[in-house]
């Protein structure tokens, strides 16, 4: 198969800027990407490099769209070098997504017209009246049908934030966003540490459980710790030591999941130890951040949590056949993709959850542009 290959970069701004231990991250920028098949089917995919996590840049991976022709051949996108992992999530999601049938109507199922008429990408995310459901559904349409768009409508709002972790803000506004992501039917939370000093993270801590807990009514909640890899060997066995604690108390409804990536990538073996020492597991999230590592820390024995980030984890279906080899404990995460890419993950990542861990991708409150950016034309 052939494909007329077009794409547009785009820039998003996050309402408040992400901060983590790597730094401050203010503007989320990718491209779009669109295929028409020779049948006249048009499959989007997203590349949305993040280069301090490990994968390609944002310019290495607009060069690599850069020294394309216009005509690409299937053999060519699934010879994209693993050098561009996010390069290759959103070339084999677009050729996927040509490939699976358009729902009829659907914007994204315009074949090109003759004459010049060109196609708009318009995903019409607008938050409130809408709901969730339906807002998934329309952009289901637009990415082409990625996702088996009746298990969205099915699923209320509050159902499906349920299967989602909620993002907080780092620091002591994660104590305001709490309450409001718990209103939207989150049941688990993600707080960034190795932010601010330690003993005051500590503090807040303590007063982020506590508040879980009081919300709380005959359920329970839980509390991912993400360090980004920031803490040093005593620090993190201090955050385990307090996780263990609220883990061992009895009748206490907010429980600790996990603690992702404590360490810098370089050290796995301290991880390894950390991760037996203590009742809190470890998620590998840095040192998972493509297929290659997560082959790596595999064949070096981490049978522990995968953090895996599908749209910079490299080939889908490599990694799709790896996940279907080894019974791997996977959560699945977002990096703040639009929703094509968003959806060509959640795809991925609702046929290799073997579990029953919170996908990380309730990200929806960090941009409130709804979505203008992807007012593209073709
Ligand atoms: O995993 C989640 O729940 C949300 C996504 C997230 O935290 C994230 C998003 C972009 C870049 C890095 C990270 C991270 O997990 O470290
Ligand atoms: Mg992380």
């Amino acid at each position: 198969m052939l494909y007329q290959f077009e794409f547009r970069t785009y820039q998003r701004k996050f309402k408040r800027p992400l901060q983590t231990s790597h730094g401050i991250w203010d503007i989320r920028e990718g491209i779009i990407l669109r295929l028409v098949g020779e049948n006249g089917r048009i499959g989007w995919g997203e590349v949305a490099p993040l280069s301090w996590f490990g994968s390609e840049t944002f310019d290495q991976a607009l060069d690599f769209c850069n020294s394309l022709s216009a005509n690409l051949s299937e053999e060519m996108i699934f010879a994209i070098s693993a050098q561009l992992p996010a390069c290759q999530f959103g070339f084999e999601s677009a050729v996927s997504n040509s490939r699976s049938p358009l729902i009829k109507g659907g914007h994204g199922g315009t074949a090109p017209t003759k004459g010049g008429t060109r196609n708009i990408l318009k995903v019409p995310l607008t938050k409130g009246d809408l709901g969730g459901s339906r807002l998934r559904l329309k952009s289901t349409l637009i990415a082409g049908s990625v996702l088996s768009s009746h298990q969205w409508i099915q699923a209320g709002n509050e159902e499906e934030k349920n299967r989602f972790s909620g993002l907080l803000p780092a620091g002591e506004t994660a104590l305001q966003a709490l309450p409001i992501l718990w209103l939207d039917g989150y049941r688990t939370f993600k707080w960034k540490i190795g932010v601010a000093a330690i003993e005051e993270e500590l503090k807040m801590f303590q007063q982020l459980i506590q508040a879980m807990h009081n919300l709380c009514d005959r359920e329970s909640a839980f509390l991912r710790l993400d360090a980004n890899g920031g803490l040093s060997y005593s620090q993190a066995t201090t955050w385990l030591e307090a996780c263990d604690k609220v883990k061992a108390t009895p009748d206490f409804s907010a429980d600790i999941e996990f603690l992702e990536q404590p360490l810098p990538v370089t050290q796995f073996q301290e991880m390894v130890e950390l991760n037996a020492i203590y009742a809190t597991p470890i998620a590998l999230d840095e040192s998972a951040a493509n297929l290659d590592r997560i082959q790596e820390c595999y064949s070096q024995g981490w049978r522990g949590i995968f953090v895996i980030k599908p749209a910079i984890a490299g080939s889908p279906s490599q990694l799709r056949k790896f996940c279907q080899t080894h019974n791997i404990d996977a959560v699945f995460s977002s990096v703040f993709e639009t929703e094509i890419g968003r959806q060509a993950a959640l795809n991925l990542a609702t046929q290799l959850s073997l579990n029953k861990r919170a996908l990380g991708f309730g990200t929806d409150s960090w941009f409130d542009d709804n979505h203008s950016i992807l007012d593209f034309r073709f």
